[in-house]
Protein backbone atom coordinates (compact mmCIF):
# COMPACT_ATOMS: atom_id res chain seq x y z
CA UNK A 1 0.00 0.00 0.00
CA UNK A 2 0.57 3.60 -0.91
CA UNK A 3 -0.72 6.12 1.96
CA UNK A 4 -1.42 9.58 -0.06
CA UNK A 5 -3.53 11.86 2.16
CA UNK A 6 -3.88 11.73 5.90
CA UNK A 7 -5.93 13.97 7.75
CA UNK A 8 -5.44 15.02 11.66
CA UNK A 9 -8.49 15.89 13.53
CA UNK A 10 -8.25 17.34 17.04
CA UNK A 11 -11.68 16.36 18.87
CA UNK A 12 -13.15 17.78 22.36
CA UNK A 13 -15.84 15.29 23.86
CA UNK A 14 -17.45 15.61 27.07
CA UNK A 15 -17.18 12.50 29.39
CA UNK A 16 -20.55 11.76 31.10
CA UNK A 17 -18.87 12.05 34.73
CA UNK A 18 -15.42 13.47 35.71
CA UNK A 19 -13.01 10.80 36.28
CA UNK A 20 -10.81 11.37 39.19
CA UNK A 21 -6.99 9.91 39.31
CA UNK A 22 -4.24 10.39 41.70
CA UNK A 23 -3.25 13.01 39.20
CA UNK A 24 -6.06 14.79 38.77
CA UNK A 25 -9.82 14.95 37.44
CA UNK A 26 -10.88 15.34 33.61
CA UNK A 27 -14.43 16.60 32.59
CA UNK A 28 -13.86 16.04 28.93
CA UNK A 29 -11.64 14.37 26.13
CA UNK A 30 -9.29 15.99 23.66
CA UNK A 31 -7.51 13.89 21.49
CA UNK A 32 -6.27 13.50 18.12
CA UNK A 33 -8.05 11.30 15.07
CA UNK A 34 -5.78 10.39 12.13
CA UNK A 35 -7.27 9.33 8.81
CA UNK A 36 -5.48 7.75 6.27
CA UNK A 37 -6.06 6.73 2.32
CA UNK A 38 -3.98 4.58 0.54
CA UNK A 39 -4.32 4.67 -3.54
CA UNK A 40 -6.56 2.30 -4.07
CA UNK A 41 -8.83 4.87 -1.66
CA UNK A 42 -9.03 2.32 0.55
CA UNK A 43 -9.18 4.48 4.57
CA UNK A 44 -7.91 3.82 7.76
CA UNK A 45 -8.60 5.34 11.53
CA UNK A 46 -6.33 5.84 14.24
CA UNK A 47 -6.25 7.91 17.44
CA UNK A 48 -3.59 9.17 19.40
CA UNK A 49 -4.27 8.72 23.42
CA UNK A 50 -2.10 11.53 24.57
CA UNK A 51 -4.03 13.79 26.85
CA UNK A 52 -3.49 17.70 26.80
CA UNK A 53 -1.45 17.55 29.83
CA UNK A 54 1.65 15.98 30.57
CA UNK A 55 0.64 13.90 33.65
CA UNK A 56 0.43 10.20 32.59
CA UNK A 57 3.53 10.58 30.48
CA UNK A 58 5.50 13.37 28.51
CA UNK A 59 3.18 13.13 25.43
CA UNK A 60 0.37 15.95 25.11
CA UNK A 61 -1.63 16.39 21.82
CA UNK A 62 0.25 19.42 20.79
CA UNK A 63 3.39 17.36 20.91
CA UNK A 64 1.81 14.62 18.93
CA UNK A 65 0.13 16.67 16.24
CA UNK A 66 4.10 17.98 16.05
CA UNK A 67 5.63 15.10 15.69
CA UNK A 68 3.40 13.87 13.36
CA UNK A 69 3.30 16.90 11.21
CA UNK A 70 7.29 17.54 11.21
CA UNK A 71 8.59 13.85 11.39
CA UNK A 72 6.32 10.98 11.40
CA UNK A 73 3.93 12.03 8.04
CA UNK A 74 6.44 12.97 5.90
CA UNK A 75 8.32 9.54 6.91
CA UNK A 76 5.02 7.26 5.51
CA UNK A 77 3.64 9.71 2.54
CA UNK A 78 4.04 7.65 -0.70
CA UNK A 79 6.15 5.06 0.72
CA UNK A 80 5.14 1.82 -0.23
CA UNK A 81 4.24 -0.43 2.90
CA UNK A 82 4.16 -4.02 2.12
CA UNK A 83 2.66 -5.09 6.04
CA UNK A 84 2.19 -2.70 9.01
CA UNK A 85 5.16 -4.15 11.00
CA UNK A 86 7.38 -2.38 8.60
CA UNK A 87 5.85 1.17 10.24
CA UNK A 88 8.31 0.93 12.97
CA UNK A 89 11.16 0.59 11.21
CA UNK A 90 10.35 3.73 8.67
CA UNK A 91 9.87 5.14 12.00
CA UNK A 92 13.38 4.40 13.61
CA UNK A 93 15.26 7.42 12.99
CA UNK A 94 12.62 8.99 15.71
CA UNK A 95 12.77 8.42 19.66
CA UNK A 96 9.97 7.55 21.83
CA UNK A 97 6.77 9.98 21.23
CA UNK A 98 5.28 6.10 21.10
CA UNK A 99 1.70 7.55 21.18
CA UNK A 100 2.08 9.79 18.29
CA UNK A 101 3.80 6.52 16.59
CA UNK A 102 1.00 4.68 17.28
CA UNK A 103 -1.63 7.15 15.67
CA UNK A 104 -0.33 6.30 12.37
CA UNK A 105 0.45 2.73 12.64
CA UNK A 106 -3.40 1.97 14.08
CA UNK A 107 -4.51 3.34 10.71
CA UNK A 108 -2.29 1.38 8.63
CA UNK A 109 -3.49 -1.69 10.54
CA UNK A 110 -7.18 -0.86 9.89
CA UNK A 111 -6.11 -0.58 6.12
CA UNK A 112 -3.96 -3.36 6.15
CA UNK A 113 -6.47 -5.83 7.44
CA UNK A 114 -9.11 -4.55 5.13
CA UNK A 115 -6.56 -5.41 2.20
CA UNK A 116 -6.57 -8.55 3.05
CA UNK A 117 -10.05 -9.26 3.65
CA UNK A 118 -10.37 -9.76 7.41
CA UNK A 119 -10.79 -7.86 10.62
CA UNK A 120 -8.03 -6.76 12.85
CA UNK A 121 -8.64 -8.81 15.28
CA UNK A 122 -7.51 -11.53 12.66
CA UNK A 123 -4.81 -10.30 10.89
CA UNK A 124 -3.58 -9.44 14.53
CA UNK A 125 -3.74 -13.36 14.85
CA UNK A 126 -6.65 -13.26 17.64
CA UNK A 127 -9.36 -15.69 18.08
CA UNK A 128 -11.24 -15.06 20.82
CA UNK A 129 -15.19 -14.01 19.50
CA UNK A 130 -16.26 -12.22 22.82
CA UNK A 131 -13.44 -10.87 25.29
CA UNK A 132 -14.11 -10.16 29.26
CA UNK A 133 -14.49 -6.63 30.62
CA UNK A 134 -13.57 -4.62 33.63
CA UNK A 135 -13.83 -1.13 34.70
CA UNK A 136 -11.64 1.26 36.08
CA UNK A 137 -13.47 3.52 38.72
CA UNK A 138 -11.72 7.16 39.25
CA UNK A 139 -11.53 8.91 43.05
CA UNK A 140 -14.59 9.69 44.82
CA UNK A 141 -15.48 12.29 46.99
CA UNK A 142 -16.76 9.42 49.24
CA UNK A 143 -16.65 5.77 50.23
CA UNK A 144 -20.39 5.27 50.18
CA UNK A 145 -20.61 6.89 46.63
CA UNK A 146 -17.80 3.93 45.45
CA UNK A 147 -20.06 1.63 46.87
CA UNK A 148 -22.59 2.69 45.21
CA UNK A 149 -20.66 2.74 42.14
CA UNK A 150 -19.34 -0.67 42.41
CA UNK A 151 -22.60 -2.13 43.19
CA UNK A 152 -24.18 -0.95 39.65
CA UNK A 153 -20.86 -1.72 38.14
CA UNK A 154 -21.47 -5.71 39.54
CA UNK A 155 -25.27 -5.38 38.18
CA UNK A 156 -24.39 -4.47 34.38
CA UNK A 157 -21.55 -7.54 35.17
CA UNK A 158 -18.47 -6.06 34.48
CA UNK A 159 -15.93 -8.92 35.31
CA UNK A 160 -13.37 -7.10 36.96
CA UNK A 161 -13.38 -3.63 39.39
CA UNK A 162 -10.23 -1.78 39.05
CA UNK A 163 -10.04 0.91 41.47
CA UNK A 164 -7.77 4.22 41.61
CA UNK A 165 -6.33 4.53 44.98
CA UNK A 166 -3.64 7.40 46.19
CA UNK A 167 -2.37 7.84 49.95
CA UNK A 168 -5.43 8.73 52.29
CA UNK A 169 -7.98 6.73 49.91
CA UNK A 170 -6.55 3.38 49.77
CA UNK A 171 -6.52 0.40 52.70
CA UNK A 172 -9.88 1.80 54.27
CA UNK A 173 -11.54 1.79 50.93
CA UNK A 174 -10.33 -0.85 50.45
CA UNK A 175 -11.07 -2.99 53.48
CA UNK A 176 -15.11 -1.75 52.54
CA UNK A 177 -15.24 -2.58 49.16
CA UNK A 178 -14.03 -6.50 50.34
CA UNK A 179 -16.74 -6.37 52.85
CA UNK A 180 -19.41 -5.18 50.74
CA UNK A 181 -18.20 -7.33 48.03
CA UNK A 182 -16.57 -10.59 48.85
CA UNK A 183 -16.42 -12.26 46.43
CA UNK A 184 -15.81 -9.06 43.16
CA UNK A 185 -12.46 -9.56 41.45
CA UNK A 186 -11.01 -6.27 42.84
CA UNK A 187 -7.45 -4.20 41.96
CA UNK A 188 -6.19 -1.27 42.76
CA UNK A 189 -4.18 1.42 40.46
CA UNK A 190 -2.01 4.14 41.95
CA UNK A 191 -0.68 5.79 38.95
CA UNK A 192 2.66 6.13 40.60
CA UNK A 193 1.30 8.07 44.15
CA UNK A 194 3.35 6.09 46.02
CA UNK A 195 7.23 5.71 47.11
CA UNK A 196 9.15 2.78 48.46
CA UNK A 197 9.15 4.45 51.77
CA UNK A 198 4.83 3.60 51.76
CA UNK A 199 5.82 -0.42 51.69
CA UNK A 200 3.76 -0.93 55.11
CA UNK A 201 0.53 0.88 53.84
CA UNK A 202 0.41 -0.55 50.91
CA UNK A 203 1.10 -4.69 52.38
CA UNK A 204 -1.89 -3.56 54.33
CA UNK A 205 -3.39 -4.33 51.41
CA UNK A 206 -2.46 -8.22 50.95
CA UNK A 207 -5.45 -8.66 53.68
CA UNK A 208 -7.95 -7.73 50.76
CA UNK A 209 -7.36 -10.08 48.22
CA UNK A 210 -6.91 -8.34 44.97
CA UNK A 211 -5.70 -9.46 41.49
CA UNK A 212 -2.73 -7.36 41.49
CA UNK A 213 -1.72 -3.73 42.54
CA UNK A 214 -1.03 -1.40 39.29
CA UNK A 215 1.89 1.10 39.38
CA UNK A 216 2.36 2.09 42.42
CA UNK A 217 5.59 3.55 42.18
CA UNK A 218 7.61 5.93 39.74
CA UNK A 219 7.10 5.34 36.17
CA UNK A 220 10.61 5.17 35.15
CA UNK A 221 11.45 2.98 38.42
CA UNK A 222 11.57 -0.96 38.01
CA UNK A 223 14.42 -1.12 40.52
CA UNK A 224 12.03 0.01 43.33
CA UNK A 225 9.03 -2.12 42.27
CA UNK A 226 11.05 -5.06 42.09
CA UNK A 227 12.28 -4.51 46.11
CA UNK A 228 8.56 -3.51 46.64
CA UNK A 229 7.19 -6.83 44.84
CA UNK A 230 9.47 -9.14 47.53
CA UNK A 231 7.82 -7.27 50.88
CA UNK A 232 4.18 -7.56 49.59
CA UNK A 233 1.69 -10.52 48.23
CA UNK A 234 -0.50 -8.74 45.97
CA UNK A 235 0.78 -9.15 42.38
CA UNK A 236 2.33 -5.81 41.32
CA UNK A 237 1.11 -4.82 37.63
CA UNK A 238 3.08 -2.01 35.18
CA UNK A 239 1.15 0.78 33.27
CA UNK A 240 2.97 3.76 32.76
CA UNK A 241 6.93 2.11 33.15
CA UNK A 242 6.41 -0.15 30.35
CA UNK A 243 7.17 1.33 26.25
CA UNK A 244 8.73 -1.54 24.27
CA UNK A 245 9.75 -5.22 24.62
CA UNK A 246 12.87 -4.22 25.95
CA UNK A 247 11.14 -2.83 28.94
CA UNK A 248 8.86 -5.96 29.53
CA UNK A 249 11.65 -7.97 29.77
CA UNK A 250 14.03 -6.16 31.99
CA UNK A 251 10.87 -5.81 34.44
CA UNK A 252 10.12 -9.53 34.06
CA UNK A 253 13.72 -10.74 34.47
CA UNK A 254 14.18 -8.05 37.57
CA UNK A 255 10.81 -8.95 39.63
CA UNK A 256 9.30 -5.89 38.81
CA UNK A 257 5.96 -7.00 37.54
CA UNK A 258 4.03 -10.11 37.44
CA UNK A 259 1.39 -9.00 35.18
CA UNK A 260 1.54 -6.25 32.47
CA UNK A 261 -1.27 -3.99 31.29
CA UNK A 262 -0.78 -3.35 27.72
CA UNK A 263 -1.77 0.15 26.34
CA UNK A 264 -1.23 0.37 22.67
CA UNK A 265 0.09 4.05 22.45
CA UNK A 266 2.27 3.63 25.34
CA UNK A 267 4.04 1.28 23.43
CA UNK A 268 3.73 2.74 20.24
CA UNK A 269 1.65 0.42 18.36
CA UNK A 270 0.01 -2.27 17.85
CA UNK A 271 3.31 -4.29 16.40
CA UNK A 272 4.83 -3.37 19.83
CA UNK A 273 2.04 -4.90 21.57
CA UNK A 274 1.71 -7.63 20.16
CA UNK A 275 5.37 -8.23 20.63
CA UNK A 276 4.96 -7.78 24.30
CA UNK A 277 2.65 -10.45 24.09
CA UNK A 278 3.84 -13.00 22.68
CA UNK A 279 6.95 -12.42 25.28
CA UNK A 280 4.63 -12.43 28.00
CA UNK A 281 2.94 -15.14 26.55
CA UNK A 282 6.58 -17.72 26.77
CA UNK A 283 6.95 -16.42 30.03
CA UNK A 284 4.05 -17.11 31.65
CA UNK A 285 3.35 -13.39 32.48
CA UNK A 286 -0.63 -12.61 31.79
CA UNK A 287 -1.06 -9.70 30.05
CA UNK A 288 -4.19 -7.64 29.52
CA UNK A 289 -5.57 -3.85 27.74
CA UNK A 290 -5.65 -1.11 29.47
CA UNK A 291 -7.35 1.82 28.77
CA UNK A 292 -7.06 5.66 27.60
CA UNK A 293 -10.29 7.24 27.87
CA UNK A 294 -10.57 6.28 24.08
CA UNK A 295 -13.41 7.56 21.58
CA UNK A 296 -14.73 5.05 19.80
CA UNK A 297 -11.60 4.49 17.15
CA UNK A 298 -9.17 3.59 20.04
CA UNK A 299 -11.53 1.25 21.70
CA UNK A 300 -12.00 -0.57 18.61
CA UNK A 301 -8.03 -1.31 18.16
CA UNK A 302 -8.09 -2.31 21.93
CA UNK A 303 -10.85 -4.55 21.16
CA UNK A 304 -8.95 -6.13 18.49
CA UNK A 305 -5.51 -6.70 20.47
CA UNK A 306 -7.97 -8.33 23.46
CA UNK A 307 -8.50 -11.19 20.91
CA UNK A 308 -4.75 -12.49 21.19
CA UNK A 309 -4.50 -15.56 23.72
CA UNK A 310 -2.86 -14.33 26.67
CA UNK A 311 -4.90 -11.56 27.22
CA UNK A 312 -6.52 -13.29 29.98
CA UNK A 313 -6.97 -11.22 32.68
CA UNK A 314 -10.04 -8.78 31.77
CA UNK A 315 -9.15 -5.44 30.59
CA UNK A 316 -10.37 -1.52 31.10
CA UNK A 317 -11.75 -1.55 27.69
CA UNK A 318 -15.45 -0.59 28.80
CA UNK A 319 -18.64 0.03 26.56
CA UNK A 320 -18.96 3.42 25.08
CA UNK A 321 -22.02 4.23 27.11
CA UNK A 322 -19.99 4.49 30.40
CA UNK A 323 -17.83 7.31 28.93
CA UNK A 324 -19.94 9.11 25.99
CA UNK A 325 -23.45 10.28 24.98
CA UNK A 326 -23.07 9.73 21.92
CA UNK A 327 -19.69 7.60 20.77
CA UNK A 328 -17.75 8.26 17.04
CA UNK A 329 -18.51 4.94 15.90
CA UNK A 330 -21.90 2.80 14.32
CA UNK A 331 -22.58 0.32 16.53
CA UNK A 332 -21.00 1.57 19.61
CA UNK A 333 -19.37 -0.83 21.70
CA UNK A 334 -21.35 -2.65 23.30
CA UNK A 335 -20.45 -4.97 27.13
CA UNK A 336 -23.65 -7.38 27.77
CA UNK A 337 -23.02 -9.56 30.65
CA UNK A 338 -19.41 -8.53 30.96
CA UNK A 339 -18.40 -9.57 27.65
CA UNK A 340 -17.51 -7.27 24.20
CA UNK A 341 -18.90 -9.36 21.37
CA UNK A 342 -15.63 -8.87 18.84
CA UNK A 343 -17.44 -7.87 15.50
CA UNK A 344 -15.91 -9.81 12.21
CA UNK A 345 -16.55 -7.64 9.69
CA UNK A 346 -13.04 -6.57 7.78
CA UNK A 347 -11.02 -3.71 9.04
CA UNK A 348 -12.01 -2.15 13.00
CA UNK A 349 -15.70 -3.68 12.33
CA UNK A 350 -17.33 -0.80 13.65
CA UNK A 351 -18.27 2.79 10.58
CA UNK A 352 -16.92 6.05 11.44
CA UNK A 353 -19.85 8.35 11.81
CA UNK A 354 -18.50 11.40 10.37
CA UNK A 355 -21.17 13.71 11.24
CA UNK A 356 -20.24 13.06 14.85
CA UNK A 357 -16.82 13.39 14.33
CA UNK A 358 -16.98 16.68 12.41
CA UNK A 359 -19.54 17.86 15.54
CA UNK A 360 -16.96 16.93 17.86
CA UNK A 361 -14.18 18.77 15.64
CA UNK A 362 -12.00 21.52 16.66
CA UNK A 363 -9.58 21.67 14.81
CA UNK A 364 -7.91 19.51 11.26
CA UNK A 365 -5.45 19.51 8.82
CA UNK A 366 -4.54 17.55 5.57
CA UNK A 367 -1.39 16.52 4.45
CA UNK A 368 -0.33 15.03 1.05
O1 LIG B 1 -11.47 3.39 31.36
C1 LIG B 1 -10.36 3.55 30.83
O2 LIG B 1 -10.22 3.85 29.63
C2 LIG B 1 -9.14 3.39 31.68
C3 LIG B 1 -9.09 4.36 32.81
C4 LIG B 1 -7.74 4.41 33.48
O3 LIG B 1 -7.54 3.68 34.41
C5 LIG B 1 -6.78 5.38 32.98
C6 LIG B 1 -7.31 6.48 32.32
C7 LIG B 1 -6.49 7.48 31.87
C8 LIG B 1 -5.13 7.38 32.04
C9 LIG B 1 -4.59 6.28 32.70
C10 LIG B 1 -5.39 5.27 33.16
C11 LIG B 1 -4.70 4.10 33.79
O4 LIG B 1 -4.92 2.94 33.47
O5 LIG B 1 -3.79 4.33 34.58
MG1 LIG C 1 -2.95 2.49 35.09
Amino acid sequence: MKITEITIRQLKMKLKAPFTTSFGTFDERDFLVLEAKEESGLIGWGESVAFHSPWYNEETLQTNWHMLEDFLIPLILNKEIHHPDEVSQLFEPIRKNNMAKSTIEGAIWDIYAQQTGQSLATALGGKKEKIDVGISIGIQNSIEELVALVDGYVKEGYKRMKIKIKPGWDVEVMRTLRETFPDVAFMADANSAYRLEDAETLKQLDAFNLTMIEQPLASDDIIDHASLQKLIETPICLDESIHSLEDARKAVELGSTKIINIKIGRVGGLTEAKKIHDYCEAHNIPVWCGGMLESGIGRAHNVALTTLSNFILPGDTAGSNRYWEKDIIEPEVVVKDGYIEVPQQIGIGYEINRETVSSFTVAQKTYQ
